[in-house]
C-alpha cells in the first residue's frame, strides 16, 4: 500500500534529528585526538575522555526524545544505563565509517586499535563498524536507530515495560516508513537496520568483558563511566 509519513511523524523526525545534530563532542576533546602522542596509556586516557563526553552528549540527546521525560524517572535512568554502550557503539560506528574531512576518523580507529583492548573484541567491533558503513544510513536513520536502541523496553530494572514499548513502537513505525521511502530499491533495508540492533547486544556483552580486562590491568575510568557502567 502507499506508504505515507504523517504530519506528526514528520515533526517527530525533525525533533529527533535536531537533537541528534545539536549534540556533538566538544572541539577541545576531538582536537586532543589529533595532537596527543600515541601510546596505549595515552590512547586509553583519550578514549576514556571521549567516552565520558559521549555519555554527556547521550544524556542531553535522550532528554530531547519526545515522550522520554514523561516516562517514570527511574525508568529513564534504567534505559540510559542499559543502552549507553550500545548507543556509543552505534555513534562510534557512524563517526568511524564517515570519511569526514575532520580527519580524526583514522586517528580514532588507530587509538582504539592501540588502547590495550584484546584482539577477541577488536574483530567483532571492527566487523560491526564495517557493516554499519555498508548501510550508508541517512542522518534521520542514524538518529532514529539510536532512539530505538535507547527505548528498548527489556533493559534491567525497567518497571513500566508497556510505556517504553509504546514509545519504541512509535519510532519503529517512523523508521520503517522512512526506509521504504528512502531505499525503495532495497525492500529488506529496514530488516537489515534492525539486524544491527541484535549485533549491538552481542557487542554489549563483549564490552562487559572489555571493562573487566581493562580493570585487571589497573586502568581507571571516570566517575560518570563508573556510574553508568556499574564499574568498581
Ligand atoms: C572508557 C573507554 C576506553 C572506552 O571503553 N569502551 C569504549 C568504547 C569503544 Cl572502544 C568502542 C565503542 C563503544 C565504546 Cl563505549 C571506550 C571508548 O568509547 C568511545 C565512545 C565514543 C566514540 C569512540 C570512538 C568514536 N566515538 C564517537 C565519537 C567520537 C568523536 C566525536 C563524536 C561526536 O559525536 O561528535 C563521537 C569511543
Amino acid at each position: 500500500e502507499k506508504v505515507e509519513i504523517t504530519k506528526e511523524q514528520r515533526a517527530l523526525i525533525k525533533a529527533i534529528l535536531d537533537a541528534y545534530n545539536r549534540h556533538q563532542i566538544p572541539q577541545d576533546v576531538t582536537k586532543k585526538l589529533l595532537q596527543e602522542q600515541y601510546s596505549a596509556e595515552e590512547n586509553f586516557l583519550l578514549l576514556t575522555e571521549v567516552a565520558t563526553s559521549q555519555v554527556q552528549v547521550l544524556v542531553e540527546f535522550t532528554k530531547n526524545i519526545p515522550g522520554f521525560l514523561s516516562l517514570d524517572r527511574e525508568d529513564q535512568i534504567a534505559l540510559l544505563k542499559g543502552s549507553a554502550v550500545e548507543a556509543m557503539f552505534l555513534r562510534s560506528a557512524q563517526v568511524l565509517s564517515e570519511k569526514k574531512p575532520s580527519g580524526y576518523t583514522e586517528v580514532l580507529e588507530e587509538r582504539i586499535r592501540k588502547s590495550g583492548m584484546s584482539e577477541e573484541f577488536m574483530t567483532p567491533m571492527f566487523n560491526f563498524y564495517k557493516s554499519i558503513g555498508e548501510l550508508h544510513m541517512t542522518q534521520e536513520e542514524q538518529a532514529l536507530l539510536t532512539t530505538i536502541t535507547i527505548l528498548t523496553p527489556d533493559r534491567p530494572y525497567v518497571k513500566s515495560h508497556e510505556a517504553v514499548e509504546r514509545l519504541q513502537e512509535t519510532m519503529l513505525d517512523v523508521l520503517r516508513k522512512l526506509c521504504v521511502l528512502q531505499h525503495p530499491q532495497e525492500p529488506q533495508y529496514f530488516a537489515r537496520l534492525l539486524g544491527r540492533l541484535t549485533e549491538l547486544r552481542t557487542l554489549h556483552h563483549y564490552h562487559v568483558e572489555m571493562l573487566t580486562s581493562w580493570k585487571t590491568n589497573d586502568h581507571k575510568f571516570t566517575p560518570l563511566l563508573c556510574e553508568i557502567w556499574d564499574v568498581q
